[in-house]
């Protein structure tokens, strides 16, 4: 892989993608497939922290769909995103990248607590650091959690590893004749309520000047692509 274009940067994965093919929970191959990934990049010089969402476990929005209490659905949406955290921990410490988990609902017996400073030092020592748990707060999302942890670790963009190879004017699962953007603004994002990714997420990145990097991770092999500016992707950022 050639030189990065950034020095770091906060991949955020989706959780449904843990799945692979199936439908719920996580699949061990993709772990390792998207871990094998991350080596190859960490190996260019490249500084990677993660998010990890609990789609395929356990969404807050749907368990208050089914009658629980909402914020106790978060909850448990937010110990769904350590469960991943953990399984991403373990595949990439078999291919012997380094790595620290630190979850925002303190759990010592399982991983670190969410400490900022901890984390650059991690993250200056070339360890991977797993952002679990989220915010530690509920009503919040992944993608929110994302774009917080890239604004504290300063990183120089967001990279939203997802099941669409990028942001389009619909619902590319919805509407079949939906058209991706190449780049488009953050207030474009916000002002047509493109929903790929959470609208505070995308507030918090233009405020902080973080591009977002939205791309297809289930195809093998993207994440080094986006990294070198090739394959296919939408870039959110402000537009000249
Ligand atoms: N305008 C749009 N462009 C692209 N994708 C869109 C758009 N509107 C909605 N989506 C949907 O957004 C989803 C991307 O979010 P994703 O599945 O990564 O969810 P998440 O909440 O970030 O993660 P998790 O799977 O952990 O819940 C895609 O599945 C896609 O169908
Ligand atoms: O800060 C946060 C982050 C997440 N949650 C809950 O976790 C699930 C899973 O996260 P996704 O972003 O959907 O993958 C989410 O549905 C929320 O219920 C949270 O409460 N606070």
């Amino acid at each position: 892989m050639t030189a990065p274009r950034f020095q770091r940067i906060l991949l955020k994965l989706s959780g449904e993608v843990l799945m692979g093919q199936g439908q719920f929970g996580i699949d061990p191959a993709t772990c390792d497939r998207v871990a094998a990934e991350v080596k190859e990049a960490t190996e260019t010089g490249l500084e990677v922290c993660m998010v990890v969402g609990g789609g395929n476990i356990f969404r807050g929005l749907a368990g208050a769909a089914q009658g629980f209490d909402r914020a106790s659905a978060d909850y448990m949406g937010m110990l769904a995103t350590v469960m991943n955290a953990l399984a991403m921990q373990n595949a990439l410490e078999k291919v012997g990248v380094q790595t620290r988990v630190q979850s925002a609902i303190p759990m010592a017996s399982v991983c670190e607590p969410y400490v900022r400073r901890r984390a650059e030092r991690h993250m200056e020592k070339g360890r991977v650091v797993i952002f679990a748990a989220g915010t530690g707060l509920p009503f919040f999302t992944t993608d929110t959690t994302a774009a917080l942890r890239a604004a504290e670790m300063n990183c120089d963009a967001l990279f939203k590893g997802t099941s669409v190879d990028g942001v389009y004017d619909a619902d590319p699962k919805k509407v079949a004749s939906a058209t991706r953007y190449d780049t488009l603004s953050y207030d474009r994002v916000l002002a047509d309520n493109l929903k790929v990714m959470d609208a505070s997420a995308v507030a918090l990145c233009r405020d902080n000047h973080i591009p977002i990097v939205v791309f297809n991770i289930r195809e093998g092999g993207n994440l080094a692509a986006v990294l070198r500016g090739e394959g296919t992707s939408t870039i959110v950022q402000t537009q000249a």
